[in-house]
């Protein structure tokens, strides 16, 4: 068993107030980990200091020997992390196919191949790879239509296609169905499946929708203010009596 990344003793507080407390983590490669947890209990802000957005207060993020605490986003995805947004984080004002060109750009730039960070290459090879990033994410009808006018479901497909641009090992996927529709969503649950399986990718994601949280996750970790409490196979998080009073709740669908 290989660890991707590990969080060890983190904290982190906004200010005096502590977020997240003690945090104990570890990224098995080929797992698919869900962060589950009440309503501010810290899952988007532990997002944000294991994908390099925050520094925690204390403690360490490692990826594989290295201490990354302290390093950027943006170093991390040099290293193989991938991160989405709650709100899709996409280029509005370009079309669909330059959303993507721009990430595959930036690795070409990142492996010292390309015309530089952010800029568009018209060169072909780039703009193949877009184009076969938009056909397997179903997304090639819209590639000439602009960003800001796609639909909720198919802005954050757009945000899958420019993160797979970059060959993460890992995927962070922070809430990807929400707000979703049922179809929408359903969706959204196979093409991540498929992604991630086709793509030997390691996921990582947190979801409200316990239909998801299920469907896709091989290990289900519970954070309740701020503290990892429970983890383990989703049967037995399912079962376990402590998640049932703090988290599902006793109309839970998979009572
Ligand atoms: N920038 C910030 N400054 C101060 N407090 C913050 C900040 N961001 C989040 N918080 C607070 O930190 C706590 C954890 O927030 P966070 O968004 O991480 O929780 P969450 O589990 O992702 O919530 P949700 O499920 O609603 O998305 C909340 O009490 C929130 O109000």
């Amino acid at each position: 068993m290989t660890t991707l990344l590990e969080a060890k003793g983190v904290f982190l507080n906004y200010g005096a107030i502590p977020v997240l407390k003690n945090i104990d983590l570890e990224l098995i490669q080929g797992e698919r980990l869900v962060i589950i947890g009440p309503n501010g209990a810290g899952k988007t802000t532990l997002f944000k200091v294991l994908s390099g957005e925050l520094p925690p207060t204390k403690g360490a993020v490692r990826m594989g020997d290295d201490d990354v605490s302290r390093h950027t986003g943006f170093r991390r995805v040099r290293r193989g992390v991938g991160r989405s947004f709650q709100v899709a984080r996409v280029f509005l004002e370009m079309t669909v196919l330059d959303n993507v060109a721009v990430s595959v750009e930036a690795r070409h730039g990142h492996e010292g191949r390309g015309a530089g960070f952010f800029r568009i290459s018209t060169s072909p090879e780039v703009m193949d790879e877009a184009v076969g990033l938009l056909a397997h994410l179903g997304l090639s009808a819209q590639q000439n239509t602009l960003a800001s006018e796609l639909s909720h479901g198919d802005r954050k497909r757009l945000e899958l296609a420019m993160i797979l641009a970059l060959r993460p090992r890992i995927l962070m996927l922070d809430e990807p169905t929400a707000g979703m529709s049922p179809t929408d969503r359903a969706a959204a649950v196979d093409l991540i499946d498929r992604i991630v399986t086709e793509n030997n990718i390691t996921l990582i994601l947190t979801e409200h929708d316990m239909g998801v949280v299920f469907q896709l996750g091989t290990r289900l970790s519970v954070l309740h203010y701020g503290e990892l409490v429970v983890s383990g196979a989703p049967e037995e998080v399912r079962k376990n009596l402590l998640v049932r009073e703090i988290y599902l709740g006793r109309n839970s669908r998979h009572d």
